[in-house]
């Protein structure tokens, strides 16, 4: 059985982010372009803060890739922090001159949790007396390093089984799109030029009035994204056991974004509200074969998944480090003291549905691999064509 594995590392202010992904086949086309477009995309979104204007995502293949396609060794992708200079002393790796820490400004330890983050558990757990060393890792400044791999993940993806991924903004605090509608890969660039990737235009202005009256209060919004999935084949994942179950590798996956606090696969929660003869998406055939009257499922059934469009979405809590600073306590003395806050966004849920999408194809790319196998992408995608061309119910 074979799998993808991927990892990160790198800090939210350290020189750079490093991101490595093993188990690729070869001859998937990837670009240093490819990379960039889509860290672009991670930038956008109304309601981010001022980091996202001044710092670019630099980019920089470190191995398994030449001449713009994969090898089938390791990939290593650097993104690097533009923001790096101003911090090269804080976050240096060898010891530096206190003195010299002082002149930076910038060293001041963090000794009032942010309520919201892992500040606190962080401290308590790794025993730091301040919260730097705990934030710089928790920050979703990491999210870059997987919307990099995301981007290969994507293109595999497309070439070896034809599916796309798009994702789009649902909900923003009380402003909500209306259920049901769909976006699909031709909206893409719509989405992304749209101030809150939602593609109806009403529910577009409500937000973006839900960010500016947060901001004008000190406050901060969460909001729900949902990651539409193209062209998944039938039976990915499997039933045979929970930790195969594709729903669940999705689940986890998509909760492991920083600040997502809930994921539905297909209409998730509402299902528990409505009798089983409106939960389930009924079996008809067609002219173009067996096909569902209704996408209620998400589009996997049993942990597999049923060749049905593959749709789930996930819960963004609001942003941890609130303007109007949340009451803590001040480690070093005890006493109540505010937050700290420096800068922040006000709202990244755009934001969180490219990561989204880049989670969920990572997970899909796993899976494509686990099932059809394949050293290169023409051989993972004559093995998924074998696969449909044979299934002996169709
Ligand atoms: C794309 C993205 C951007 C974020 N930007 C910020 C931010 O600017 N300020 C902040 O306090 N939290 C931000 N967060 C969320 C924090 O990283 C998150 O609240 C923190 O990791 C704790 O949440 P958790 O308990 O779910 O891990 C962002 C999250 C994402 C996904
Ligand atoms: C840098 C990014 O997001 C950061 C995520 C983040 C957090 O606490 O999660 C806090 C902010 O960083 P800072 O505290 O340096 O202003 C965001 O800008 C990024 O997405 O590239």
């Amino acid at each position: 059985m074979s799998r993808l594995r991927w990892l990160t590392a790198g800090e939210s202010h350290g020189p750079a982010l490093v991101a490595t992904l093993e188990g690729l086949p070869a001859g998937v086309p990837v670009t240093t372009e490819l990379v960039a477009d889509h860290l672009a995309r991670r930038r956008l979104g109304y309601g981010r803060g001022a980091r996202m204007k001044f710092e670019r995502d630099e980019v920089t293949f470190l191995g398994g890739v030449r001449h713009g396609l994969s090898l089938g060794s390791p990939v290593a992708v650097m993104v690097g922090n533009t923001e790096w200079p101003k911090w090269e002393k804080v976050m240096s790796a060898d010891p530096v001159d206190p003195a010299e820490l002082k002149e930076t400004g910038r060293n001041a330890p963090l000794t009032r949790p942010r309520p919201g983050h892992a500040d606190l558990a962080g401290m308590q757990k790794y025993g730091f007396d301040e919260a730097r060393p705990i934030l710089e890792r928790a920050s979703a400044r990491e999210t870059a390093a997987r919307v990099a791999l995301g981007a290969v993940a994507r293109s595999f993806l497309k070439e070896a089984a034809g599916i796309e991924i798009v994702s789009h903004v649902v909900e923003l605090a009380a402003a909500k799109a209306p259920y049901g509608v769909y976006p699909t890969p031709a909206d893409v660039e719509r989405l992304d030029a749209d101030p809150v990737r939602c593609l109806d235009a009403d529910a577009s202005k409500a937000m973006v009035a839900e960010i500016d009256q947060a901001h004008k209060d000190g406050d901060t919004l969460g909001g729900v994204v949902e990651v539409l999935a193209y062209g998944v084949p039938v039976g990915l994942g499997s039933h045979v056991h929970w930790d195969r179950r594709l729903d669940a590798r999705l689940a986890a996956a998509l909760m492991g974004i920083q600040a997502i606090k809930g994921v539905e696969v297909g209409d998730g929660f509402e299902l528990a509200r409505v009798p089983g003869s409106q939960a389930h998406d009924e079996i008809v055939r067609t002219g173009d074969g067996i096909k569902r009257t209704s996408g209620r499922s998400g589009g996997t059934e049993g942990g597999l998944t049923t060749g049905e469009l593959l749709r789930v979405r996930a819960a963004m809590k609001p942003i941890a480090t609130v303007p109007r600073a949340l009451a803590t306590i001040d480690v070093a003395t005890g006493e109540v003291a505010a937050a700290h806050h420096q800068r922040s966004d006000v709202c990244a849920v755009p934001a969180a549905g490219i990561v989204a999408e880049a989670m969920v194809a990572l997970v899909l790319a796993d899976a494509v691999v686990e099932k059809f196998g394949g050293d290169s992408v023409t051989e993972t995608r004559r093995n998924v064509q074998s696969y449909l061309d044979n299934l002996h119910i169709r």
